[in-house]
Order: structure tokens, then C-alpha cells, then sequence
């Protein structure tokens, strides 16, 4: 298979290195029976630094097992990665480790979960402080917390209140606070507005927009929602069963999506006009059905940074 999807992306994206890429990245699960799940199966990309990379696709595309493996939170079954030049594929280095653990960080999606209830807030946000730092100055480490507290729009009065004296939008941007203490160079969100009200979601994005225009992080936005990944990604990539299906800059995805498993989901976006809503198609793909078989197809470049997953076949037919 060609690797078209990643090939072009360093020329259209002002010339520079990329932070992460991933190479053929394959993640397979052994489950009970001898059956082998392929959550993810040999996806490529890269991230730069500054840019959001959303990669959407319905539950189960294997989005969450991309997070997982790119952060090292799992080994991996084949495949490479690389961040900041490094290999972290395979077993690190430990000063590898040291490294990533505070130029990478996560947020979750269920805060309450992710947070340690017996925990104050200014403990749970110093987590990365006092892994990198046990030593610090008392005084230093509460006001570097204070200074992150105020960056995501928490009060210093509330460091010492414990998760569950907070609203569900407080907690994420506690869990923010919590990945952003390192000023890490890439931050992994994953669904980490899904479980928000909307109105609230907006505000947890836009504070991600304005976090990532002072400090210069990347995001890995994962998201099913296609509505907030069109607002937050520079580009982005639709996965689905274990395969990137398309990737290209927002604009290009939106505009000119290519694969009928896009063009299903970019339909099947929440409109809350009566009339649009009678007449939208529900998000059901069925690559059976549609005689897809992602395995024999390869990447088709439509612009430089632009690509779609199909044989030649399907390319012309999709795109007559
Ligand atoms: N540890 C595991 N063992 C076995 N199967 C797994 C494991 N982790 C994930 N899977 C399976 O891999 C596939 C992809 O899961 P993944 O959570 O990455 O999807 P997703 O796109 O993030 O969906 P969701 O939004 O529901 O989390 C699913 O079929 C899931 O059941």
C-alpha cells in the first residue's frame, strides 16, 4: 500500500518536522476464542507542532486504541512511532520517558472518572510537577498550579476542593489544567468535551483554541462529534474499522469528501433544522454491503494533502 496520506502533508504544512508520525501503526487484540480483534491496522500520520489532527469515525473505529498507542499507554503490536525525532515504538530509553511524559499528556472524557476523588485539585493538577520536579519549593509548585488554575479560567480560591465540588465543565478544565502543567508539546484529547453540555463544550474548546495559540501545543482531537472537530482541527482524518478511510485539511474533508463512509458521517451531523432533519440519512456504513474491502485498496492523493483509501475501481467511481 502506498503511503500517500503522509507522503505530501510536510510540504503543504510550511516545511516543518513533524512533532509525531506514525508509521503502518497496527494494534491487534487477542480475545478469548483464538479471535484476534484489528482495532487499528496500519494507519500512518503525522502531527505538527501547533496543529490540531482530529480523527473522528463512529465508536469502535479504533480512535481511542490510535490515542492509547501514540501516548504509550499501550504497547504496540507493529508499526512505529516517532515523537520529537525519538523512536517510541518499542521499549524506551528512560530518559525517552522522561521526556515524553512531560512533552505528552492526556485528557479523558469522563473527568469525574479520571480524577482521584481524594484528591484536592491542587494535587491532581501537580501530578506532572511532582513527578519531574519532587524537590520543588512548596510556595513554587502552588503557584505554578495558581498560574495554570488561572490560564484555564479555574479560581486559586477552589485549589483546595476536592472533584466532586465541582460542575462537569470546572472538572475538564481541571483535567486540562492537569495536562497542561508541563507545557507538553502534544496533548491527546480524547472525547474530552463529549460528556459536556453543549454550551459548555463550546467554552472547553475555545479554551483549547486560545491555550494552543499562546503556548504552541498540538492536539490529537478525538472526537465521534463532527460538528466541534470541524471547529477545533487544522486536518483531519476519518477512521473506520482500524483504517484511516480519508485525511486532508478540514476545508477539503468538508467540502469534497470523497469515501461514502465520510460523506455518511458528514451527514449524519446533528442540524437542528426540522427540514434537514427529516431528510438525513442515518449513520449506519456498511463496507460489506458497499463491496469495500480496505485491504486491497491504497491511498489516492486528490490534492497534497488530501487522500482517500479505495482501489482504483472505487477511486473513479467515487470521484466520476
Ligand atoms: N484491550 C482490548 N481488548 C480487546 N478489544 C479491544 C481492546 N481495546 C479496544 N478493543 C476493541 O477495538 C475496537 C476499537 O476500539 P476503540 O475504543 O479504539 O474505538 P473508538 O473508535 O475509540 O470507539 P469509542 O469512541 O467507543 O471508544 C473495538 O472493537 C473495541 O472493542
Amino acid at each position: 500500500m502506498t503511503d500517500a496520506t503522509t507522503v505530501d502533508q510536510a510540504e503543504t504544512l510550511t516545511g516543518e518536522k513533524p512533532l509525531l508520525s506514525v508509521r503502518d501503526l497496527k494494534q491487534h487484540f487477542k480475545i478469548p476464542g483464538g479471535n484476534v480483534v484489528r482495532a487499528v491496522d496500519g494507519i500512518s500520520f503525522d502531527i505538527y507542532p501547533g496543529e490540531t489532527f482530529g480523527l473522528v469515525g463512529e465508536s469502535g473505529s479504533g480512535k481511542s486504541t490510535t490515542g492509547r498507542a501514540v501516548i504509550r499507554l499501550d504497547d504496540i503490536t507493529s508499526g512505529s512511532i516517532t515523537f520529537e525525532g525519538h523512536d517510541i515504538s518499542g521499549r524506551l530509553a528512560p530518559e525517552v520517558e522522561t521526556m515524553l511524559r512531560s512533552d505528552m499528556s492526556m485528557v479523558f472524557q469522563d473527568p469525574m472518572a479520571s480524577l482521584n476523588p481524594h484528591h484536592k485539585v491542587i494535587d491532581t493538577i501537580a501530578t506532572g510537577l511532582d513527578a519531574h520536579f519532587p524537590k520543588m519549593d512548596r510556595s513554587e509548585r502552588a503557584e505554578r498550579v495558581y498560574q495554570m488554575m488561572d490560564r484555564v479560567g479555574l479560581s486559586r480560591s477552589q485549589a483546595n476542593r476536592y472533584p466532586s465540588q465541582f460542575s462537569g465543565g470546572q472538572r475538564q478544565r481541571v483535567g486540562l489544567a492537569r495536562a497542561l502543567i508541563m507545557d507538553p508539546r502534544l496533548v491527546v484529547a480524547d472525547e474530552a468535551i463529549s460528556a459536556l453540555d453543549v454550551s459548555i463544550q463550546a467554552q472547553v474548546v475555545n479554551l483549547m483554541k486560545d491555550i494552543q495559540e499562546e503556548m504552541g501545543t498540538a492536539y490529537l482531537f478525538i472526537a465521534h462529534d463532527l460538528s466541534m472537530v470541524r471547529y477545533i482541527s487544522h486536518r483531519i482524518a476519518v477512521m473506520h474499522l482500524g483504517h484511516i478511510v480519508e485525511t486532508g485539511f478540514t476545508d477539503e474533508i468538508f467540502s469534497a469528501p470523497v469515501h461514502p463512509y465520510t460523506k455518511s458521517l458528514i451527514s449524519a451531523i446533528p442540524r437542528f433544522n426540522p427540514e434537514t432533519e427529516r431528510t438525513r440519512k442515518p449513520l449506519v456504513y456498511d463496507v460489506g454491503a458497499a463491496g469495500i474491502r480496505y485491504d486491497e485498496g491504497t491511498y489516492h492523493p486528490m490534492t497534497s494533502s488530501h487522500s482517500v483509501l479505495a482501489t482504483d475501481e472505487q477511486f473513479e467511481e467515487w470521484t466520476r
